[in-house]
């Protein structure tokens, strides 16, 4: 396959800086020209094609940098085998896609671009087919989960354990996307909170945001008994397979539950590196798992768990998780993840790169197939 990296990135320049329209007519025209695969997309288009833009952006970015493209494409079609994509749905994606850039270049558009575009997709097409064949055989387009308990730790948040009706192989670390019944085809990504387990169950923790409609619908009307549906698991954001023996673990909010995930993954494993967790909150009254960190705490003894309050007046002293780090002196000399908002993730690393920690060592769910984990 010849694909021409240089007409590629050209014409990408062209349309990146209104990527957004070029997303809105790619979709006016796929759902006007092939009115049969609306109904495969929810009511409610924007996260979709926010979604559509980052996998967009991000096969762009991997062509031109050499990165490892067919493993992110691999999960991208074993995620879209939930949505009923079929191989013969390839070639219309496809044309719209190019008309799209193409209608959007303010006339710019060079008829070399398009064999590019088409030439580049034929590929990505090939590889999804194929990687979403392969996964068919042993894998369900989704999984029918049971909530098996749903308890309110925060006003607003709630831990969801989470039963797959079959064996649902994942990595510590990794997201699943999820869908309730109030909202049929709406997905949302959520980290599972734990590492592999031998009863399957996947936990997840959940803040419900006003006007979240997923994230209102599993915090305030799921109870036990309740269905979910799950899509494959995805993400890339795991341990360093050369492990250090000290590991710092930054969290901010909810972003504790893949790190959770991961400090539970290392507390197992045979190198039992030593850990130290720092969970940053606003309010005290948000350190809604506590307990369980205890917990997990009194099994591993070389793990250490400090929280830290950053918004409470009478709190002394206020600090987030990456001050907590320096005030209570650890030298984050070994592998540091790091998992909260973007905000907090970009001030973190900032902070930790200031120290003088090396920027391989600091580890985040951020790249461009990241989705957003803004609560929706
Ligand atoms: N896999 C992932 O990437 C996941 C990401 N998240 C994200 O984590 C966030 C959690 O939000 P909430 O629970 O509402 O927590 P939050 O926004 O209330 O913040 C919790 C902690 O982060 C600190 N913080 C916030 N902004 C900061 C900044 N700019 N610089 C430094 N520290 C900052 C706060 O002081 C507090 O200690 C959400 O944005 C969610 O999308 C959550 C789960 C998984």
């Amino acid at each position: 396959m010849m694909i021409d990296i240089g007409l590629i990135r050209h014409s990408w320049l062209l349309v990146a800086p209104v990527a957004e329209k070029v997303t809105m007519h790619f979709y006016g025209r796929l759902f006007s020209e092939y009115p049969q695969v609306r109904e495969m997309f929810p009511p409610a288009m924007d996260v979709q094609r926010d979604r559509l833009l980052k996998a967009l952006t991000q096969v762009v970015l991997s062509l031109e940098n050499g990165e490892p493209l067919d493993d992110y494409l691999g999960q991208l079609a074993r995620d879209h085998r939930k949505y009923g994509v079929r191989p013969e749905h390839y070639p219309a994606l496809g044309h719209c896609l190019v008309a799209a850039m193409r209608a959007n270049a303010h006339g710019a558009w060079l008829p070399a671009y398009d064999e590019a575009w088409m030439n580049a997709y034929r590929y990505v097409a090939e590889v999804m087919i194929q990687a979403a064949e392969q996964d068919a055989v042993h894998a369900p387009p989704s999984w029918i989960g049971t909530v098996v308990s749903h308890e309110m730790r925060t006003r607003d948040i709630a831990v969801i354990n989470v039963e797959p009706d079959q064996p649902y192989p994942f990595r510590a670390g990794q997201y699943a996307t999820l869908q309730t019944g109030q909202w049929p085809k709406v997905w949302r990504p959520y980290s599972i909170a734990n590492a592999p387990r031998h009863d399957n169950r996947l936990s997840f923790h959940v803040r419900a945001v006003p006007g979240g409609w997923v994230s209102t619908a599993l915090v305030r009307h799921t109870q036990p008994g309740d269905i979910v549906l799950i899509g494959p698991p995805r993400g890339t954001f795991s341990l360093n397979d050369a492990r250090t023996p000290h590991l710092v673990f930054l969290a901010g909010g909810t972003g504790l539950a893949p790190l959770k995930a991961l400090v539970e993954e290392s507390a197992w494993s045979p190198e039992r590196p030593s850990i130290d967790l720092f969970h940053g909150v606003r309010h005290s009254s948000e350190a809604y798992d506590m307990h369980d960190l205890r917990r997990l705490r009194a099994q591993h003894k070389r793990l250490r768990i400090i929280q830290a309050v950053s918004d409470e007046p009478e709190h002394w002293p206020r600090h987030t998780a990456v001050d907590a780090l320096e005030y209570h002196r650890v030298i984050p000399d070994g592998d540091v993840y790091v998992c909260g908002s973007p905000e907090m993730v970009r001030h973190t690393t900032a902070r930790l790169l200031a120290m003088g920690v090396r920027g391989e060592r600091v580890h985040s769910e951020f790249s461009g197939e990241a989705p957003s984990f803004v609560p929706s």
